[in-house]
């Protein structure tokens, strides 16, 4: 596992990755999926002071960006020290739409730049996921965006933006837990070079928490089954996002790195596979 000196994650418990661009990403970061209003600012500032949070995931289509933007001018850890995520959303498609949805975004959140600007969803039936990633290219020439990924992206759509643009993302986040491990998209993802991350990391606590090898891994290690679960993110090498907006449960989340899984347990954890939360294909769904 790589880890960096170059790190956005000063003062901070939670470790980075290197990026393809020279860059670094914290292993860990905060999900914001429908954290708002004075509580959600509340709860991300408080991630980001009470627990060391440094990457902050949002995305427009949470419309959540302005509370984001106010915890991050109340928190006490300077701009340079997060690692700020959101995603241009399937209306905003094209080399122009990317561009202004962008500079939409920056003024919401209050920012000069992101730190990672992802596609949130390829929509390949709309055609224009490449011409969307030659706008983040544009965006990254002008300071304006300092890493770019995609989300919910094949294999097959990775290389086709390569091979037309000669610039691989840095990051595809994509639907990833003990029930969906995606061990073949990992694995091409570490062969060109992209980090994973991991979105409904916890499976949104919706049973995982109760199966055996996460139980029997918690006993053994003597934390919760959702540090097991966590853990394992870090294990096989992606970054998980966990949502909280509760201050223990973020504490909790973020408090996974002095232990480790053998690989027995991360392979008895792997093997609860069954498929998606819900029917969320990228070949087949698609966001606006
Ligand atoms: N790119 C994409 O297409 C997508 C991206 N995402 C991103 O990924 C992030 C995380 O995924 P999300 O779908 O929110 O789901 P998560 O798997 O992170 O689960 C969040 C849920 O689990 C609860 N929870 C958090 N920690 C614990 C814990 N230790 N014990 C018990 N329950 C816990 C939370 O409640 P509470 O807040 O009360 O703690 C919340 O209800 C999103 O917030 C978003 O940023 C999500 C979906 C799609
Ligand atoms: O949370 C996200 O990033 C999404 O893309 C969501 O819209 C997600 O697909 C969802 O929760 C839909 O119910």
């Amino acid at each position: 596992m790589t880890t960096s000196a170059n790190t956005p994650a000063q003062n901070s418990p939670i470790p980075t990755l290197d990026l393809n661009d020279g860059r670094a990403i914290p292993q860990l970061g905060l999900g914001i999926y429908a954290m708002k209003g004075d509580e959600g600012v509340a709860a991300i500032a408080g991630a980001v002071d009470n627990v060391g949070y440094r990457l902050l995931d949002t995305a427009v289509n949470y419309e959540n960006e302005r509370e984001v933007g106010q915890a991050i001018a109340e928190c006490f850890v300077a701009r340079e020290d997060l690692f700020v995520t959101s995603k241009i959303p399937g209306r905003h498609h094209g080399f122009d739409e990317a561009i202004a949805s962008t500079e939409e975004s920056l003024a919401r959140l209050g920012l000069d730049y992101l730190d990672l600007h992802l596609i949130h969803w390829p929509n390949p039936s709309v055609g224009k996921y490449v011409e969307t990633w030659e706008g983040l290219i544009e965006l990254r020439e002008r300071g304006l965006v300092k890493s770019i990924g995609v989300s919910n992206f094949t294999a097959e759509m990775l290389t086709e933006l390569t091979e037309k643009t000669g610039v691989t993302p840095a990051v595809n986040q994509v639907e990833l837990h003990p029930y969906f491990p995606q061990t073949e998209l990992v694995a091409f993802h570490k062969s060109i070079g992209v980090q994973t991350e991991s979105w409904s990391p916890l499976y949104r606590d919706q049973g995982l928490f109760d199966e055996a090898p996460i139980t029997e891994a918690a006993a053994a290690h003597d934390v919760t089954p959702a540090q097991v679960v966590l853990r394992w993110h870090i294990e096989i090498g992606s970054i998980p996002i966990p949502k909280s907006a509760n201050v223990d449960r973020q504490r909790s989340n973020a408090d996974v790195f002095d232990f480790e899984l053998d690989p027995a347990e991360v392979a008895a954890i792997s093997g609860l596979e069954r498929g998606r939360m819900k029917d969320r294909d990228p070949l087949t769904h698609e966001e606006m």
